[in-house]
């Protein structure tokens, strides 16, 4: 393809005589022409060459995470959930913004300690996604783009402007750690960790930064997919429930249960393995020319473990297609293995690599996914959403996922019911818990500038837009929502991505709680968002990738425009 040779791979054995048995030439990573130093800078463990940097960042990244998973990764996924969970009985609809603050805030707390820097990790890491997939950027498929000087280069524009942002950020989130660490008062953290061990604190800022990036995006798929799995296979949602009621006796799954629930860990990896979050794998490139069965492989091919073809393999998995997570539960299946104690679980499975590249993050997915399905399972009926109009079940579509390296399905309708008002009531005790701990590190974090980013850690500026202007929006939403300040950016490039509007929005009667709200003008987002100025609409069209970043998918009034700003 345009000079490059690439080879794919769509079967396990295949992967692994290659990429894991000869790892000594397989586990180096291509050049990515929208980012054309990744195999060099040390910015992006994840993507660095097979270089002395990438050995040592990488030895760093499993002590961190060995030394995080052995304090059970200090409770913070077991807090997040919690909060989780109330959003999800506040607001079903929302599950977007949910899954993503719960697993962007969960790892927010692990690599700095606090949840705070969460909203503009998941910008800059969306727009990291964009950078590096075949699909989000034009020089990764037509790679002589790259040429493009940058003041021509709109590509190179975007990405230069959310780096500065995520390098600020990243700086910030180091400084509020050595702030803390002086005081006293920091909660465990991988940079805590690096800062007590007198480790090399700038490079762990990279690593860490990494860490967080590739924890802030791929966890919500999984989770997304499960809600989709239930509305589909509504009995293995009951077979869940039965299990967690049965062993638990009405209690809502920890951490500290997993031995006794193997149901819910073949849940977590069977949906992992029905709709893979990476289905195209990341990709290696081989250094040397090698020969297998047969088949002549240069040096510096892109190999590609198509984690997708992996899972289709009927002889390892019989029906591919079906969602079963019986298939890790019964003795019948090849994929089957005792004891039901300890397996099924995440360790080794295809879905997160293969050799020496294999994803350093399992401990975090693994608790994650635990928890949120388990207490999904626990607090909800998940059923398909019924049409008031017709009484028929709406559609839910059945694989129909986003075009970017990490893939989730787009949006469907689906119903959440409450399976009892005693299990609502904990998850209120429960999140009144989460919700105390928010306020005092609201309060903390009050005084420390997040790279400017703004009190809430908003995006406060952004090379890519040129001018602005501040106004005041009303939301709608059942008439209860106080107004608040909005920011709002003029792009006279329309050809310049960025963000049109930010800003965040509270109820008055304490029925939602205080929301960021992010609209775009362009990208791959399915959100669509209505702005009406002086009560007409005027204009309508797709949020950006980020998608709606607050809580409502408003219609948002206009209600002062100043001067600068101007439609176009
Ligand atoms: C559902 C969630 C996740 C999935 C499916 C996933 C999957 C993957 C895959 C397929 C790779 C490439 C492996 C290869 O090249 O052979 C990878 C690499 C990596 N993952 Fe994950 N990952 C997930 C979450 C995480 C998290 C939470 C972290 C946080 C620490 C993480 C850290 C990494 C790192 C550091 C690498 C690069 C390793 C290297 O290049 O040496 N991942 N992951």
């Amino acid at each position: 393809m345009f000079g490059t040779v690439h080879v794919w791979i769509s079967s396990e054995q295949v992967a692994h005589d290659l990429l894991a048995k000869r790892a000594t030439i397989y586990s180096d990573r291509p050049t990515i022409p929208n980012l054309p130093d990744n195999r060099t800078s040390g910015e992006y463990l994840a993507l660095l060459g097979r270089t002395e940097t990438w050995k040592r960042q990488r030895r760093l990244c499993s002590h961190l995470m060995h030394t995080s998973a052995l304090s059970s990764l200090h409770g913070y996924p077991s807090l997040e959930r919690d909060r989780f969970l109330h959003q999800m009985a506040a607001d079903p609809p929302s599950y977007l913004e949910w899954v993503e603050q719960f697993t962007s805030r969960t790892v927010s707390r692990l690599a700095w300690g606090t949840p705070h820097p969460a909203q503009v990790l998941r910008h800059t890491t969306f727009g990291l996604l964009e950078t590096i997939s075949p699909s989000g950027a034009l020089p990764n498929i037509l790679s002589f783009l790259r040429h493009v000087p940058a003041w021509a280069s709109p590509w190179k524009k975007k990405e230069g402007a959310r780096k500065a942002l995520e390098e600020r950020l990243f700086r910030a989130n180091v400084g509020f750690v050595e702030e803390r660490v002086g005081r006293g008062e920091a909660g465990g953290s991988f940079i805590r960790t690096v800062m007590e061990e007198g480790g090399d604190v700038d490079e762990a800022r990279r690593v860490v930064g990494l860490m967080a990036i590739a924890g802030a995006l791929t966890i919500g798929s999984p989770i997304q997919s499960y809600l989709l799995a239930v509305c589909h296979y509504p009995e293995w949602q009951r077979k869940l429930q039965d299990e967690i009621d049965g062993v638990l006796g009405g209690g809502c799954p920890q951490w500290e249960d997993r031995e006794r629930l193997p149901t819910l860990r073949a849940v977590v990896k069977e949906v992992i393995r029905w709709r893979p979050p990476v289905p195209t794998g990341i990709p290696h490139a081989v250094e040397k020319d090698d020969v297998y069965n047969g088949y002549f492989i240069p040096a510096g091919a892109t190999i590609h473990a198509l984690e997708w073809g992996i899972t289709r393999d009927e002889t390892m998995y019989p029906d591919p297609e079906a969602f079963n997570p019986g298939r890790w539960l019964d003795s019948a299946y090849p994929t089957y293995r005792e004891p039901l104690t300890q397996y099924p679980n995440l360790a080794g499975f295809s879905q997160f690599g293969f050799g020496r590249r294999t994803c350093q993050g399992i401990p975090i997915v693994e608790q994650d996914l635990f928890l949120a399905m388990g207490g999904l399972a626990w607090a909800f009926d998940i059923c398909k959403k019924r049409d008031p109009a017709t009484g028929r079940d709406m559609f839910v579509h059945w694989n129909d996922y986003t075009p970017l390296l990490i893939a989730k399905p787009t949006k469907f309708p689906f119903d959440a019911h409450p399976r009892s008002d005693d299990k609502m009531a904990r998850v209120r005790e429960r999140y009144e818990v989460a919700r105390a701990l928010e306020e005092r590190e609201r309060e903390e974090a009050e005084g420390y500038e997040f790279a400017d980013l703004g009190p809430e850690g908003v995006v406060d500026d952004d090379v890519s837009r040129q001018s602005g202007g501040v106004f005041q929006v009303e939301e709608d939403k059942g008439g209860v929502g106080e107004a608040k300040q909005f920011d709002a950016e003029e792009e006279s490039d329309p050809d310049v991505p960025g963000l049109l509007y930010r800003g965040s929005s509270a109820s008055s009667e304490g029925s939602w709680p205080e929301t960021e709200w992010e609209y775009g003008r362009w990208g791959s987002g399915s959100a669509p968002c209505v702005v009406s100025l002086d009560g007409g609409v005027a204009g309508e069209w797709k949020a950006d990738g980020l998608g709606v970043k607050g809580k409502h998918e408003p219609e948002v009034r206009v209600l002062d425009i100043p001067g600068s700003w101007r439609w176009d």
